[in-house]
């Protein structure tokens, strides 16, 4: 297909129908609005939007559209998305409308995606196939740097891959990021000296567009292995800056906080599929997009969709490391390699922190369910000879 796809399930008003319903939606967002005009010319006709299919879908319909490619600007994701899901989401002659899925062609997808991706984040740890095991430091603000810095030693030493920043922690003055980040570094220095292993630290730069790559690239100049950025807060083209910068050599992990009020609503918004897509093409190299066990509400083949759209060969692209995180403890291991697959990061915070004898246990607990999974080894069984996988297993239970 030379031009964009995009799905949608809309439930129309009542005084509508489904084929209006889906025409008002092309109209708006191609050459059309409520009335007819009087200054459409025959050669803008080419650029109509087109219904291509409609069907019944639990208490409202599917559609798929057509939009033509040159409606689009290339490489300006603003643009595209103010066509894909525009105006369209405010329309009164749909009650609800919500985005499924996009699919661009070849010519709208100049971007250069993850400079890393999932391999290139496997060869920095050093693993082939086995899930990778990540923690985001808890309480997620409160911490000053100094004991931040023994959290993130603890969990490394434990054998976690990754240690993160929580969503709402960024340069605040309880803990200022450069000497956070300058703290943290030297521990994880301090556990590679014991255990031999490289930790990332994905410290949370978010900030405003104008500041974020200069602040990128001080972190960096005070040694930071990982960047992450809150993509929908700080916008898609934040992403799109950071990962273009030639001078960021390090993995982006993307986190979506505020996800939910777009995301979260099964008739109306926009799904986490389209979002993964962008995300990708943009160059994160890390993202979340849910748990079939966790805390945050999800819809298990949407989600496992979401992860495809992230793996799945797209122009040439590296993929995108899938990122399953949120109320995730060792018990809830593998419930979710078994639906999502091996090649994901499991990350738990409270799973981790809140082990009975702490973060150091609490990642060697993760690391056992882990490895108990890729033995083929059931949870309860390992944790028979493991002793930090048995007490976590006993405060949370095995799902
Ligand atoms: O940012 C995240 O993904 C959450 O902070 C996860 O924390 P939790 O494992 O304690 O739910
Ligand atoms: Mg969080």
């Amino acid at each position: 297909m030379q031009d964009v796809t995009a799905t949608y399930y809309f439930r129309p008003r009542a005084d509508t129908t489904p084929e209006q319903a889906a025409q008002a939606i092309v109209e708006e967002e191609t050459t059309g609005t409520w009335t007819d005009i009087t200054t459409t010319t025959e050669y803008v006709r080419r650029l109509d939007g087109e219904v291509l299919a409609l069907e019944p879908s639990g208490n409202g319909y599917v559609t798929q559209v057509r939009y033509p490619a040159e409606i689009f600007e290339a490489g300006n994701v603003p643009q595209y998305l103010s066509v894909i899901a525009g105006n369209l989401f405010g329309l009164g002659r749909l009650e609800a409308v919500r985005l499924l899925d996009v699919d661009f062609p070849e010519s709208l997808v100049p971007f250069k995606g993850p400079k890393f991706g999932l391999e290139g984040v496997r060869k920095l740890i050093g693993t082939t196939d086995r899930p990778h095991v990540g923690t985001i430091i808890k309480p997620k603000v409160g911490l000053n740097p100094k004991d931040t810095a023994e959290v993130a030693y603890r969990a490394a030493i434990g054998g976690v891959d990754l240690i993160k920043d929580d969503e709402t922690l960024t340069d605040q003055t309880f803990c200022p990021l450069d000497e956070r980040l300058q703290a943290v570094m030297e521990r994880l220095d301090e556990a590679k000296e014991e255990t031999g292993r490289q930790v990332l630290y994905a410290v949370n730069i978010s900030a405003r567009a104008d500041e974020i790559v200069a602040r990128a690239e001080h972190a960096l100049d005070l040694g930071a292995n990982m960047l992450m950025i809150d993509v929908i807060t700080c916008g898609f083209t934040a992403l799109q800056a950071l990962a273009e910068a030639p001078s960021v050599k390090v993995p982006i992990h993307v986190h979506r906080t505020m996800h939910g009020a777009i995301t979260r609503n099964p008739e109306h918004g926009i799904a986490m599929r389209p979002i993964a897509r962008i995300v990708r093409m943009l160059g994160g190299d890390q993202l979340h997009t849910g748990t079939v066990s966790g805390k945050m509400s999800h819809d298990v083949s949407e989600l496992k969709g979401d992860n495809l759209a992230l793996t799945e060969p797209y122009f040439g692209l590296e993929p995108t490391f899938p990122v399953a995180s949120g109320g995730l403890h060792p018990g809830k291991v593998a419930a979710e390699i078994e639906n999502l697959g091996t090649n994901i990061v499991l990350q738990a915070g409270g799973g981790i922190h809140g082990h009975p004898e702490g973060t150091e246990a609490g990642a060697r607990a993760m690391r056992q369910a882990v490895d108990a999974f890729m033995q083929g080894i059931s949870a309860e069984e390992y944790a028979k000879e493991h002793y930090e996988l048995a007490r976590a297993l006993e405060k949370w239970g095995n799902r």
